[in-house]
């Protein structure tokens, strides 16, 4: 909090000039000088005016520009000092919420108070509230004093460079740390039952954003690692049920930083939820017959030259339920829902074998930004390695369609036996017939030895994210409006109607606000990100990509090579 004496120096009326400046400043800190001082100066210069010996001097020394700097230096390192003292009680502060959340099951208290310290780094100290003992909470893995192996999580702190400890808070030992030089000396009682750290390594994806800054219950945000959606962490420590600590890959720090372990992360969410106002919504398990209304199946008309038509969600109807859970309700009960709802995913790096089906490729993105255009091109480059699925529907054929070539065409009947049965991916309704991509239809193409590339909704990724399937995530997303404006001034979007025109400015600002909502919904599914500015760019990278699914290392879901129950 400022004191009532401070004033905006910058908002200060300067009818003096500089010197007005200068008095504003002093009266931050030492209230009434501003008047003494403006009557010291019209003194003066009165006494300039009487011809007075000296006068000329101290008048000018009074208004030397160094005087004036000296007094801003003074002014910026008074406000350095209140705001290092804010730092000190948020600090302080900080160090409280701990003793608030979570409570310790031993009414232990913890403090990270050592990380900092060069002789100590990576530690952090506890008080048992019960007996006034100070032990070592835990020691952060990588850091220097786990890599020391001197200092273990239980042992018990007796003095620091000859001083007791006993009793202090750890605000005093902290103290005590800070104001050291040179050699540190702890005494410490080792833990007798030292833990066997017999943890196998876990990898996982992130599925939330983390901000250890943010969260108060964190018992140090300092040695908190913050995460995003997505990211993949190597978990090197679960010894505490709340806090794991980790690593996140590609590692550029050996030194781990806590993060929250799957209970306490789910703990949250759940109090985040209960905390959120009430959206009365229809994410209920409903037959899934009942969902056909509600999405209408764009058919395109891009296959004219033989490629297999994609599903695509009508563009309007698509704006609406995007995010919503209408969605969820089309997969019920493997919906996305219970993905979005986890914490973390345990990953394994897969490497595919050349003797296995390859990797599904599924491309994502805002309707409109080139993601059938990228298919269709991908497709084209060669037909032999990749190709499309074909979908199913229930309208008769055309005179020019064979079943099996265009759509695998049959009744309604067939197709809701599929449906209940979770065979399709993604399925619809267009003009009082039903379309839809199965699962066994892509398993085809795999078995064919080809290299299976579709496109889907965000609703689907449940559906692909399997291990029959073992999709690889292909998020294609839109460059800026300015670019897309410069790229697409020749292109034409095609609208529910079965037409084309050229695009609008408003079809740029919807796809990329859909493009944004996109990824930050679904950003921890994706496995790779290109960005659709120029075509043939971003066609190069897509073949790339495509060959990189298959040919290198990837991390997965584990259960897709591991199913649950075996280990
Ligand atoms: N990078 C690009 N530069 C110029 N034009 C592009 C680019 N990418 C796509 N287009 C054009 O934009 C139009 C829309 O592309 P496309 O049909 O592939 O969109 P989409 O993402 O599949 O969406 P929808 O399913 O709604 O059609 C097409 O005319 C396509 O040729």
């Amino acid at each position: 909090m400022r004191p009532d004496v401070e004033t905006d120096p910058g908002s200060a009326p300067l009818e003096m000039g500089d010197k007005g400046m200068m008095l504003q400043v002093l009266a931050l800190h030492v209230p009434g000088l501003t008047q003494i001082l403006a009557h010291v100066i019209a003194e003066v210069r009165g006494s300039v005016n009487k011809d007075i010996n000296g006068a000329e001097l101290l008048y000018s020394l009074l208004n030397a520009p160094w005087l004036q700097s000296l007094l801003k230096v003074e002014s910026i390192l008074h406000t350095l000092i209140n705001s290092e003292l804010k730092v000190r009680v948020h600090h302080l502060l900080l160090s409280l919420q701990v003793y608030e959340f979570p409570k310790p099951s031993n009414e232990a208290r913890e403090l990270y108070a050592l990380l900092s310290h060069p002789h100590l780094q990576g530690a952090t100290i506890r008080r048992d509230d019960a007996t006034g003992e100070i032990y070592i909470a835990r020691v952060i893995h990588g850091g220097l004093a786990d890599r020391s192996g001197l200092l273990h999580a239980g042992d018990r702190l007796v003095e620091v460079n000859g001083q007791p400890v006993f009793g202090l808070e750890p605000e005093q030992i902290i103290q005590i740390l800070a104001h050291s030089h040179g050699t540190l000396m702890f005494k410490v009682v080792p833990i007798t039952d030292r833990p066997v750290n017999n943890q196998t390594m876990l990898y996982v994806r992130a599925m939330v954003d983390y901000n250890p800054h943010v969260d108060p219950s964190i018992p140090c945000a300092d040695a908190g690692m913050a995460f995003r959606k997505g990211d993949i962490l190597e978990i090197v420590d679960q010894s505490d049920t709340l806090w794991w600590q980790a690593v996140k890959l590609p590692s550029i720090s050996a030194c781990a930083g806590l993060i929250p372990s799957t209970s306490l992360l789910k703990r949250k969410q759940k109090e985040l939820w209960w905390s959120q106002p009430y959206h009365p919504y229809t994410c209920v398990k409903t037959c899934e017959y009942t969902v056909y209304a509600v999405i209408v199946l764009y058919v395109h008309l891009l296959n004219m030259s033989g490629f297999r038509r994609s599903l695509r969600l009508c563009r309007q109807r698509r704006g609406q339920a995007f995010g919503t859970s209408q969605f969820c309700t089309l997969r019920c009960p493997t919906s996305c829902y219970s993905s979005l709802a986890n914490t973390y995913e345990e990953v394994v790096q897969y490497q595919h074998h050349p003797e296995h089906p390859h990797r599904l490729i599924a491309l994502l993105g805002p309707s409109g930004v080139g993601v059938n255009e990228l298919r269709r091109r991908l497709i084209e480059i060669n037909p032999k390695v990749y190709q499309g699925a074909v979908p199913h529907t229930t309208r008769p054929p055309k005179c020019h369609e064979g079943s099996g070539r265009e759509y695998h065409f049959i009744s309604r009947e067939q197709f809701d036996t599929m449906v209940c049965n979770h065979r399709f991916i993604e399925f619809g309704e267009l003009r009082g017939h039903l379309y839809g991509t199965s699962v066994d239809a892509v398993k085809d193409v795999l078995a064919s030895g080809k290299i299976c590339v579709i496109d889907i909704e965000p609703y689907a990724l449940e559906s692909v994210r399997t291990a029959e399937l073992r999709a690889y995530v292909i998020f294609i997303k839109p460059p800026s409006v300015e670019q897309m404006k410069c790229t697409r001034m020749n292109s034409h979007i095609i609208t529910n109607c079965y037409t084309s025109r050229p695009f609008k400015d408003e079809d740029f600002q919807e796809i990329e606000d859909a493009g944004r909502n996109m990824e930050q919904h679904y950003c921890q599914f994706f496995d790779h990100v290109i960005v659709n500015d120029g075509l043939q760019a971003a066609c190069v990278q897509l073949l790339t990509a495509v060959r990189r699914a298959q040919a290198e290392p990837q991390w997965v879901p584990t259960a897709w090579i591991r199913p649950t129950g075996q280990s």
